[in-house]
């Protein structure tokens, strides 16, 4: 029998021919696509699928000379098989055949991470579905297909240390796979990475980072005027320290203002970005379908006005770059834009590529050290006794009349129970809670006594571990002299606390957000006395966090005195 007649024959529009070809097709095809990652091709395959479907349903109205109607009947029933097939081989294969399938877990995680996203829709919470996942099924849990989150101190390093072989996961291509049209943050390409961080280190060195102190400083100030003249009503205090952390951004990243903290309002572009973090976090387990939807208009990674106004910021700075005589970077984009002036291998490669760095630096500089601080705040206010403790340190060292430039990162830094405090308070509430998700070298990665898969998925969910009791005894406490004189008895393995991550990849604004907190916190208890207003909202602040990526908080409402006998 020649090819075009075995062809002809299994492509026969015979129900029963069809039923037997197409299920069978649908499996080799997944056997086909099953080792590629296929997250950045969807758009080619369903073009590829759709034109199957349009030569098929032409093979049988020329070819087979059957009715339109009849074409199109056997075409539904074609299609239907295939995906069955497809469906089928998915599911059998992922539940009993992975290189995974001996890991434990909820059944439906390991054939898809839909049933993920559908738990993130209901209360969008994953770092509390991580948490009771690990207590049910132990350290090592399969959470997706392809996916193990780990509750093991030693995974941190093997998996994050400056040694480790693992890389970026599919995750962090959901905008582009094109190297030249991404941030750093979705650099997966390990040397592109680390040329392009050279110039973001130097926009954050020792030399950047006193230039930027000043516009903290002046924040802090606004923020506590406005406090001041508050003072009767209880304060939204998530609200008015996001405004100042997204205002503090501006001037350090553009050299512009936002000035919410001014205006008391929320800046539009800010609010719209606010609202697609949420999508961005209910479908952060399903990268494909962030893929798919990022191609349309306007639904997903497409933040209008937020874009327009960083593009327009960046243009700005251009053209004050090129008239500037000094060359002299005063933010970090200009850092940025030195690189490029220079040729230096470190710059955004292309124009798309310095915009996605913008947003990049606003979203993760401001929402995570905005959730830190307010964190911070709920525990000083829950627990009176360390917030008295704090200014008893403050107090040593300012006086009641200290101006705002004397609060310099340089004098906080040395004080510490003010750095315990921030330190406890992001183990707690680790502002990024669910983990980074990293892939595993092809030779695999040994954590512990279990061997995990080359090109696995792996997590380690800051959330979890960081309140793992077997790691920080009394995990739950809010104790700052965790970090000080009780480190022997509450700090088991101090290796478990990561919350700016590690490695070539870790926060690039850790120092600065640092500084930020410091001196924040510091200020607001040098001047003030704070308790929750309703005992409510405060276990609402406490429960409700949602899982945006970063942690998304609701309000928090603090009373502010100004401080009894000072
Ligand atoms: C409490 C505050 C902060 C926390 C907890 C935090 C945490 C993190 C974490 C966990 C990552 C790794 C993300 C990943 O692997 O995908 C990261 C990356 C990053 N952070 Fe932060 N961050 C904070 C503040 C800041 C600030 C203030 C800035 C900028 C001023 C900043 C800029 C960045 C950048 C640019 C990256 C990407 C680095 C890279 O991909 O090489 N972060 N941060």
């Amino acid at each position: 029998m020649g090819v075009t007649t075995t062809l002809v024959a299994l492509l026969s529009p015979d129900l029963s021919q069809i039923a037997l070809t197409f299920p069978v097709l649908g499996a080799a095809f997944h056997q086909c696509i099953r080792t590629s990652e296929i997250d950045n091709r969807l758009g080619p395959l369903l073009a590829l699928y759709s034109a199957a479907i349009l030569l098929l349903y032409a093979s049988y109205v020329f070819v087979f000379s059957l009715g339109w109607l009849r074409s199109a009947g056997s075409v539904i029933l074609a299609s239907s098989s295939f995906n069955l097939g497809l469906t089928a081989s998915i599911v059998l294969y992922r539940a009993f055949f992975h290189r995974l399938h001996h890991f434990p877990g909820p059944w439906m995680a390991k054939v898809t991470r839909l049933s993920i996203t559908t738990r993130s829709l209901e209360r969008n919470q994953y770092h509390l579905d991580l948490e009771s996942m690990h207590r049910k099924y132990g350290d090592f849990v399969r959470t997706g297909p392809r996916e193990i989150s780990i509750n093991r101190p030693s995974a941190v390093l093997a998996i994050s240390g400056p040694q480790s072989s693992c890389t970026k996961s599919t995750w962090y291509s959901h905008v582009s796979d094109d190297k030249t049209k991404i941030s750093l943050n979705s650099t997966r390409d390990p040397d592109v990475h680390r040329r392009r961080r050279r110039a973001w280190d130097r926009g954050f060195s020792m030399k950047a980072l006193p230039t930027y102190e000043p516009r903290v400083q002046h924040k802090a100030d606004v923020l506590i005027s406005q406090i001041r003249s508050r003072l009767d009503q209880p304060l939204d205090v998530s609200r008015w320290i996001m405004y100042l952390a997204f205002d503090v951004m501006g001037l350090i990243g553009f050299s512009r203002d936002f000035r919410q903290l001014e205006e008391a309002t929320e800046h539009a572009a800010i609010k719209e970005l606010h609202e697609q973090m949420l999508i961005l976090g209910i479908l952060k387990p399903v990268p494909w379908v962030l893929t798919i939807l990022g191609v349309i208009q306007g639904l997903v990674a497409n933040y209008g006005q937020f874009m327009t106004y960083c593009a327009d910021r960046v243009a700005e700075k251009k053209t004050e770059w090129k008239t500037s005589e000094s060359k002299c970077p005063e933010d970090v984009i200009s850092w940025l834009l030195k690189a490029a002036d220079e040729n230096d291998q470190s710059a955004p490669p292309g124009d798309q590529a310095l915009n996605e760095d913008s947003r990049l630096l606003i979203i993760t500089g401001s929402d995570t050290s905005s959730v830190a601080m307010a964190n911070a705040f709920y525990y000083l206010a829950k627990y009176p006794l360390t917030y008295k403790k704090l200014q008893a340190e403050l107090d040593k060292v300012f006086s009641k009349d200290a101006q705002a430039s004397d609060f310099t990162n340089e004098r906080l830094r040395r004080l510490p129970y003010l750095d315990a405090v921030i330190t406890e308070a992001l183990r707690l509430k680790p502002a990024v809670p669910s983990g980074q998700p990293r892939l595993t070298p092809p030779q695999g990665l040994q954590v512990d006594e279990v061997w995990i898969p080359g090109d696995t998925i792996v997590i380690i969910p800051q959330y979890v571990i960081q309140r793992d009791e077997r790691y920080f005894p009394s995990a739950t406490e809010f104790i700052p002299e965790r970090w000080l004189d009780q480190r022997e008895q509450l700090l088991l393995h101090e290796e478990a606390f990561f919350p700016f991550q590690l490695g070539r990849y870790g926060c690039v604004g850790k120092q600065f957000a640092l500084m930020e907190m410091r001196i924040v916190i510091a200020r607001v208890a040098m001047e003030f006395d704070i308790s929750f207003a309703s005992r409510e909202n405060s276990d609402a602040f406490d429960q409700e966090a949602k899982d945006t990526f970063t942690f998304t908080v609701g309000s928090l409402l603090l009373n502010f005195q100004p401080r009894k006998g000072f």
